[in-house]
């Protein structure tokens, strides 16, 4: 058995195992000069040993064979260095260099093993790229989970409501100034927190300033703040305004129509100049917002009455989105109430559901307070009529009333009801009755609807007529 690895090896042996070397070995003496390198190096280099051996360093470094220089940093400090080295080859190297000392602590030669780590290197890009795109569709997943969720928050069946809220999407990605139009109770507040939600911006403040409640004097200040001294009153130390806190994010204008021309000035150049002047300042800020503005008024009729700037409307109008009226989108209707009825059953632990001929009123309603009135009226509902079944006589009084298509002599009635019912002499049913018969003109339907006696109902109308004119005659009990 020998005694160590040297005296197994003859240098036949060496020389293989040398060459067979994934690694290159690569020898260089105290003057820079290369005495050894293995076959390595003709992957690595593009060059055959024999044409590097007795080369200089420095030389191959001139060449450009490969760069960083590694052979000074050991000579120097005479301490094992390793680096990353590029070959004219195009091939990536971790070289370690080793200083072999001699008797007198002196550089005798440097040995550099490098190790080819292109492979890892082109892993390592892959791998970037594979997690680059990993999380591109990583994003386009929740977009579009955004986008469903965003959907299904809505409970709708209508186009009207559905290309609306594509439109919706498809502006909050942008930042494009928004203008919401439509009758009060429609969603504009809901939508414009939508689009900023689903904004870019949505980390940052959502700030909403009504043009409406605040006094007209104070709202230039509540916008754009004031200096410390503006006026008599002023804090000492002045104030920041709206504007400012929405940096960065969004400003909601809501009743924008209400926006004295004063202030509307002063917006215009907000939007232009993305800047703006404190009230008693010197000096404009600069500021990065969205605009997103409401309003239920006709702008360009109040543009005609000049009491609202053109060029502000058309700075504002950009993209309109435009929530349909309730009315407008019957079928919405049915779905809705069912969403609001869970929604508050859920809420207060109770178990209602609508009677078919309630939802059938229901359905015929004009909804003038549009969304805002069905929620109101799904929360009155479930608070006050005992679990299980909402009837048409658990409806309040103006349901009846205000039947769409409104039928001319609504009022009429109404008015006449009043007189009767200050008399005493109608009760709550009866005026259910009246009023759905004033609708639908027909004792049947009237009766169908309530699920009571036609009898009833011709009994109930023989009477109200006897005390009031009605708008037409009741037909006979015979219909
Ligand atoms: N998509 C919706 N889902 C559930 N509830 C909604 C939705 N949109 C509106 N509402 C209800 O309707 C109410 C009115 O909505 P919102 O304030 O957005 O209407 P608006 O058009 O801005 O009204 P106004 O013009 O009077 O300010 C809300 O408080 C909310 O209860």
């Amino acid at each position: 058995m020998p005694d160590d690895n040297e005296s197994c090896l003859n240098r036949d042996d060496l020389q293989k195992i040398l060459d067979n070397s994934f690694d290159e070995i690569f020898v260089v003496d105290r003057n820079g000069f290369v005495t050894y390198v293995n076959k390595a190096c003709i992957k690595n280099y593009g060059l055959n040993p024999s044409e590097i051996i007795g080369k200089t360093v420095h030389h191959l470094i001139d060449e450009g064979y490969y760069s960083p220089a590694l052979f000074p940093f050991v000579f120097k400090d005479k301490k094992t260095v390793t680096l990353e080295q590029n070959t004219r080859a195009g091939i990536n190297l971790v070289v370690t260099a080793t200083p072999v000392l001699d008797s007198k602590g002196e550089i005798d030669f440097i040995v550099m093993n490098s190790r080819d780590i292109t492979q890892i290197e082109q892993l390592k890009q892959d791998l970037d790229k594979t997690q680059k795109l990993v999380s591109h569709y990583k994003n386009k997943v929740a977009e579009l989970v955004q986008r469903v969720s965003y959907f299904k928050g809505y409970s709708f069946t209508s186009e009207k409501m559905r290309s609306c809220l594509a439109m919706v999407q498809r502006v909050a990605s942008v930042n494009s100034t928004v203008l919401i139009l439509g009758e009060s109770g429609t969603g504009k507040n809901v939508i414009a927190m939508d689009i900023h939600k689903m904004s870019p911006r949505k980390e940052e403040p959502f700030i909403c300033i009504n043009g409406a409640t605040i006094p007209e004097h104070l709202l230039e200040s509540e916008l754009f703040g004031y200096c410390r001294g503006a006026f008599t009153g002023a804090d000492k130390y002045g104030k920041v305004g709206l504007v400012e806190l929405a940096n960065g994010g969004t400003l909601f204008l809501d009743e924008v129509g209400e926006i004295p021309l004063a202030v509307q000035a002063k917006l215009l150049e907000l939007i232009q100049e993305h800047r703006f002047l404190p009230v008693g300042g010197k000096e404009h800020k600069t500021i990065d917002i969205r605009i997103i503005a409401a309003t239920n008024r006709d702008l360009p009729q109040l543009i005609q009455e000049g009491k609202f700037r053109e060029d502000l409307y058309y700075r504002l109008s950009v993209v309109e989105v435009e929530p349909p009226p309730l009315r407008n989108r019957g079928e919405d209707i049915v779905p809705l109430l069912h969403y609001f009825l869970n929604r508050y059953d859920s809420q207060y632990k109770y178990s209602h559901e609508f009677d078919t001929r309630c939802l059938e009123i229901l359905k015929n309603y004009s909804w003038p307070g549009n969304i805002r009135e069905m929620d109101h009226l799904a929360e009155r509902l479930v608070i006050t009529v005992p679990e299980g079944k909402i009837l048409p006589e658990h409806l309040p009084s103006k349901i009846f009333k205000i039947q769409a298509p409104l039928s001319n002599n609504s009022n009429l009635v109404e008015d006449e009801l009043t007189k009767w019912k200050n008399l005493q002499k109608v009760s709550d049913d009866e005026a259910i009755i009246i009023r759905l018969y004033n609708e639908l003109r027909s004792s049947y339907k009237v009766a169908s609807t309530l699920n009571i006696s036609q009898s009833k109902v011709t009994r109930i109308i023989r009477t109200y007529k006897q005390n009031c004119k009605m708008g037409q005659d009741v037909e006979g009990s015979s219909n």
